[in-house]
């Protein structure tokens, strides 16, 4: 997985991942602190308890209270049982409330967190996805952000709660009895020691752990995109096997840390019981030598009890806290993530909004892409396309046509020289301005889990339906999308499953002629259509095409026969250039592919 774990970091290093959340946190502190005044009332109530026990066992029978014995003391059997009542409803409502509150917070900053990190994610540019798979961001996204809620929702408190616990019911251990007080906290540090060595251990494994279940996440997010292929080539058994592995090693680590936490659980458990057992030993000869009461031993016995039991769950808060801090960590890095491209401070010019033609300029564009730095994919690019031109990028294949679109949308930025849209630097323009100013056909059409009205849609949220009809109608999709069961609202199912490539392609066509933008972008539009159909769409292709420019990506050189002019491509240099006609007798690269597809 990725580089980002910083799992050797100091325990200090790592807590203060934690206060990232804070942001997250601060604008629901008033519930925070509503629920911390619930939980010391539903502490405070708790640590009471053993004290009604002790003196419905030395005063409810009947004994005379001393003066010192508190009000309490003076009560009937039935007042003791009622006062004891009375404190466990007290508990039960503050328990109540704080649960409550506490999980809205859980539930409420989980909710943002993801949206965060969603909105994030979402802004990043390709060269991001490229070493993130789509399956991992998935896991994080939904796994390591309920383990956020884990914490702020239930850990935090819970953990509270029981230093609350530990140390309320120490202080009253100490007041109850200091010797078997000093005696019981004696016997159980040493005990504990070992523990710390343990605990550690499950903390690593449960790094391991989630990152084991974003690996097998990963895979099955990139096979499941891929379905058909796998089966085609009949590769299922070993694609499940190659998941099962995955999930095989998640397995193997979960249950090493399974085991340690289940041997971290029984030393804490025989820790603790075997100390009460002893030091109840203990105090049972002082009661019989009468230099304690029976209802005092008892209330050892209670408060020892809530300080064993605050300390198991501290334990176990402490665990989770431990998965949270791995898991903040690697939202921490979506939520840090810089998008290679942005905004420049003095980037933020408009187009003219009345512009419906727009005039491109390549200088000197030389580009290679982040991961292949050595590799230039465009290298001396110069030229310029005039207002309302149609240009084709021809060329063999990995020639450079794809990434002189990305160059044009800015998914990435040149290294040198400079792409002008309407004589201003792209990179002087707001990216939202540069973009609606582009629409694009690309060589896989996107096709959303919607109805075939909001797939169009999709290129001009704002228009009409019957602005949707007449782009529809256009790209020549009117007449398939009608024969469909349910007309434009048939739902087109997820990536368009349910449409031929062709279809597909001519959706995405009256997706972009509805976007209705200066700058059209054609990667081999007509790729997947039928020569009926093709002729068709290209019909609709040169309607959308009149009086805008457009480039046109075109393996088949029959379809930009009638294009203004052709720039030849090849390894990243244009080699040629000029009009259709001219190029053919020039008898260069062109030519000879020319040749290659239709006689002369
Ligand atoms: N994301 C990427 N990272 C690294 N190299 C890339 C990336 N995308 C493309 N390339 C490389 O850049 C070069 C140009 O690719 P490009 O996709 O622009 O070619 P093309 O002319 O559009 O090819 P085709 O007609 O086959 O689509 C190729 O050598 C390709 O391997």
């Amino acid at each position: 997985m990725s580089n980002s774990h910083a799992s050797q970091d100091a325990p200090s290093r790592r807590f203060s991942v934690l206060r990232n959340l804070w942001p997250f946190i601060r604008p629901y502190r008033g519930r925070m602190l509503l629920a911390f005044l619930l939980l010391c009332l539903g502490s405070g109530t708790l640590l009471l308890v053993p004290l009604a026990f002790r003196d419905l066992i030395d005063f409810g029978f009947g004994q005379q209270p001393k003066a010192s014995s508190g009000w309490l003391a003076s009560l009937s059997l039935n007042g003791h049982f009622a006062a004891l009542f009375g404190l466990a409803c007290l508990w039960a409502l503050a328990i109540a409330g704080r649960y409550y509150t506490v999980n809205w917070v859980g539930e409420r900053v989980t909710a943002d967190l993801r949206s965060a990190v969603y909105a994030r994610v979402v802004q990043q540019s390709p060269a991001f996805f490229e070493t993130l798979q789509t399956g991992e961001v998935l896991s994080r996204l939904t796994g390591d952000t309920t383990l956020i809620q884990t914490v702020v929702g239930s850990s935090i408190s819970m953990g509270l709660r029981s230093l609350f616990q530990c140390v309320g019911g120490m202080a009253m251990l100490a007041m109850t009895s200091f010797y078997l007080f000093s005696l019981n906290l004696g016997l159980m540090s040493v005990l504990m020691l070992p523990l710390f060595a343990i605990g550690r251990q499950v903390k690593k494994l449960s790094r391991e752990s989630q990152d084991k279940i974003a690996d097998a996440s990963a895979l099955a997010g990139e096979i499941l995109n891929a379905v058909p292929t796998v089966q085609a080539y009949t590769q299922e058994n070993s694609e499940i096997q190659r998941f099962a592995k995955r999930a095989e090693l998640s397995f193997i680590t979960a249950i090493r840390r399974s085991r340690f936490r289940a041997a971290l659980s029984a030393l804490i458990i025989m820790a603790v019981m075997g100390s009460i057992v002893f030091v109840l030993w203990v105090g049972a000869q002082q009661v019989r030598a009468g230099e304690m009461s029976g209802g005092q031993l008892a209330a050892f016995v209670l408060y020892a009890t809530l300080v064993a039991s605050g300390v198991s769950t501290l334990a176990e808060v402490w665990g989770d806290l431990m998965r949270a801090i791995g898991a903040a960590e690697r939202l921490m890095e979506l939520l840090r993530a810089q998008t290679a491209i942005s905004d420049a401070a003095d980037g933020r010019q408009v187009l003219p909004a009345d512009a419906d033609a727009a005039e491109i300029a390549f200088r000197h564009v030389v580009f290679s892409y982040p991961s292949r730095p050595q590799i230039p994919a465009l290298a001396q690019i110069n030229f310029t396309i005039s207002a309302g031109e149609s240009v084709a990028l021809v060329g063999p294949s990995g020639a450079g046509k794809t990434t002189l679109f990305q160059l044009l949308l800015r998914f990435y930025d040149a290294g040198q020289g400079e792409i002008l849209f309407n004589g201003r630097d792209i990179r002087r323009l707001s990216l939202q301005n540069l973009r609606s100013n582009i629409a694009i056909v690309p060589q896989d059409a996107v096709i959303f889990s919607e109805n075939a009205l909001e797939n169009i849609r999709y290129g001009r949220p704002a228009a009409s339906d019957a602005e949707v009809l007449r782009a529809a109608q256009a790209a020549q999709a009117d007449e398939f999308i009608r024969r469909l069961p349910e007309g434009y609202q048939t739902f087109l199912g997820e990536r368009g499953v349910r449409l031929s490539g062709g279809q597909r392609q001519r959706i995405a066509i009256a997706r972009a002629m509805l976007k209705n933008a200066p700058l059209l972008l054609l990667d081999e539009a007509t790729s997947a259509l039928d020569a009926e159909s093709e002729i068709l769409v290209q019909e609709g292709l040169n309607a959308a095409m009149q009086g805008r420019t457009s480039l046109i990506i075109a393996h088949r050189l029959a379809t930009v026969k009638k294009v203004d002019r052709i720039i030849v491509l090849d390894q990243g240099r244009v080699v040629e250039m000029g009009s259709p006609e001219d190029l053919r007798k020039q008898g260069g690269l062109y030519a000879r592919l020319a040749n290659l597809q239709f006689d002369f």
